[in-house]
Order: C-alpha cells, then sequence, then structure tokens
C-alpha cells in the first residue's frame, strides 16, 4: 500500500481530502437531521465526531459514504474510501481472507493475507467469522477496509462493542494505521478519552451542527494524566452538555 505523507491539522493544505459544503439531510418532512453543515477534512487528518445521541453523526457518515442521499448541499471525498461499523459485517458462510477482498475487483488472497497480517490476524486467514471474537472480528473489518487502499477511512463507533482491554488495544491498532498509511480518518465515537487519545481535531456536534471544533496539539502518546489532556476533556464535556457550564 503507499504511504500517503501526513499532514498535520495545523498544516495550509490547498486542497482537503473530503469536503462538506452547507449540508442538510432531512428525513421526509421532519427537522433538519443535519442543519447547512460545513466540514473540511485534510489529507492525513484524523477527526474525531462527538455528539449526543441523535445528534447526526451517522447520519452524516453514512452520507459520506454515499449510503443516504443529500438534501442539500454538496459532498466531495476520494473514490477510495472505506467505512468500518460498530458491527463487524462479515458473510458468515465465507471464509475470513475471502470477506476481507469481497467486493473487491483485483484483490486476492495475497492482499487479504497483507492487510490480516497488519491487524494482527495474520495466523487466521481461513476461519471461519462465527469463530472469531469481537476484537478478531473487528481486526478483519479492518483488514477488509485497508485492502481498499482508502484515503479516507470512516470508523463508525468501531470499538462500542468490545471490553475494555480490547478496546485499548484497537485503539493502539488504529493509531498505527493511520501514522502508517495517512489516511484521513473520520471516527464517530461517545467516548471523549478516545477522541482525544487519537484525533487532530474533535468535532461536538449539537442537533445537526458543528458546536465545537477543537484542535488537539498534542503529541503522541497522548496520557490522561496530562494536565493538558485533562483540559481539553472538560471543554468537551462542557460543549457535550456533561458538568458544570
Ligand atoms: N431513516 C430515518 N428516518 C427518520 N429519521 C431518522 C432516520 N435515521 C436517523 N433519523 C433521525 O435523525 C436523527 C439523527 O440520527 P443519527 O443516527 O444520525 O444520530 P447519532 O448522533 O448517530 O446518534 P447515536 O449516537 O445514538 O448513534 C435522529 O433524530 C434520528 O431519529
Amino acid at each position: 500500500m503507499n504511504a500517503i505523507p501526513h499532514v498535520s491539522a495545523r498544516a495550509p493544505v490547498a486542497e482537503p481530502a473530503v469536503s462538506v459544503r452547507d449540508l442538510t439531510r432531512r428525513f421526509g418532512n421532519g427537522p433538519a437531521v443535519l442543519d447547512r453543515l460545513s466540514l473540511d477534512i485534510a489529507p492525513g487528518e484524523f477527526i474525531a465526531l462527538l455528539g449526543r445521541s441523535g445528534s447526526g453523526k451517522s447520519t452524516l457518515l453514512r452520507t459520506l459514504a454515499g449510503l443516504d442521499p443529500v438534501t442539500q448541499g454538496s459532498v466531495t471525498r476520494p473514490a477510495e474510501t472505506s467505512v468500518v461499523f460498530q458491527e463487524s459485517r462479515l458473510l458468515p458462510w465465507k471464509k475470513v481472507w475471502q470477506n476481507v477482498v469481497l467486493g473487491q475487483a483485483g484483490a486476492t488472497r495475497d492482499h487479504a493475507a497483507a492487510a490480516l497480517e497488519e491487524v494482527g490476524l495474520g495466523h487466521r486467514p481461513d476461519a471461519w467469522p462465527l469463530t472469531l471474537s469481537g476484537g478478531e472480528s473487528q481486526r478483519a473489518a479492518l483488514a477488509r477496509a485497508l485492502v481498499r487502499e482508502p484515503r479516507f477511512l470512516m470508523l463508525d463507533e468501531p470499538f462500542a462493542a468490545l471490553d475494555a482491554l480490547t478496546r485499548l488495544r484497537m485503539q493502539d491498532l488504529v493509531h498505527g494505521l493511520w501514522q502508517r498509511h495517512g489516511s484521513a480518518v473520520l471516527l464517530v465515537t461517545h467516548d471523549v478519552d478516545e477522541a482525544l487519545l487519537l484525533a487532530n481535531r474533535v468535532v461536538v456536534l449539537d442537533a445537526g451542527r458543528i458546536r465545537m471544533e477543537l484542535p488537539v496539539p498534542l503529541s503522541y502518546p497522548r496520557r490522561h494524566a496530562d494536565p493538558r489532556f485533562e483540559a481539553l476533556r472538560m471543554r468537551l464535556l462542557r460543549a457535550l452538555g456533561v458538568g458544570d457550564s
């Protein structure tokens, strides 16, 4: 896979990898679930999207993925885009490696093996999905995303169903993949700490609008004990309406 040079959130970038302009999305005659929302994501930038339940996070992601139509406005993103969901969505009647290459023209068993190796599942290409643990299934889902060599990777609460320890391991894995491949990443999460551990910039959504955009100017690896981490955490919690405000 080609490494795309990492561009930090602050670097001047002429062409964003992803551009959302005045995006509005309604269901039927209902209220705007996304309300004239604009957002640019730079090549190689890692964005975490936070927001209360119902704030429009999944709708934004689905619209970016082309799974949901745009009511008004526009969305531009690379053709090479991959999505990983909360559930791995592996087909149980196909082996792991077959799932990894599914729907990807030209992808071979060797491509699957390389992607599985990278996510720490190189020893189980012939396993059946139902024999995998939750963490292993999500690793396979990540391998399936990687085999597409995405310039833009969307992750919709990919660790939400995992236990705390597995979740930490998966966060490390995603961080490593991002550093190696340099894709732009959009991670939807409910977890403020996860957002601050991983992202260059945290975007808080509220009723379909961006309530806050918070750059995270801390180097990696990040530590909860860092007072700057804690200060950013408090700001995010306030923006989410948690804690004293
Ligand atoms: N297919 C649909 N038809 C009608 N309304 C919908 C549909 N999908 C989503 N909505 C509404 O759009 C709003 C935003 O939903 P969305 O799933 O994007 O929120 P979310 O921030 O991802 O929430 P959560 O954190 O609970 O996953 C909600 O009020 C939801 O009820």
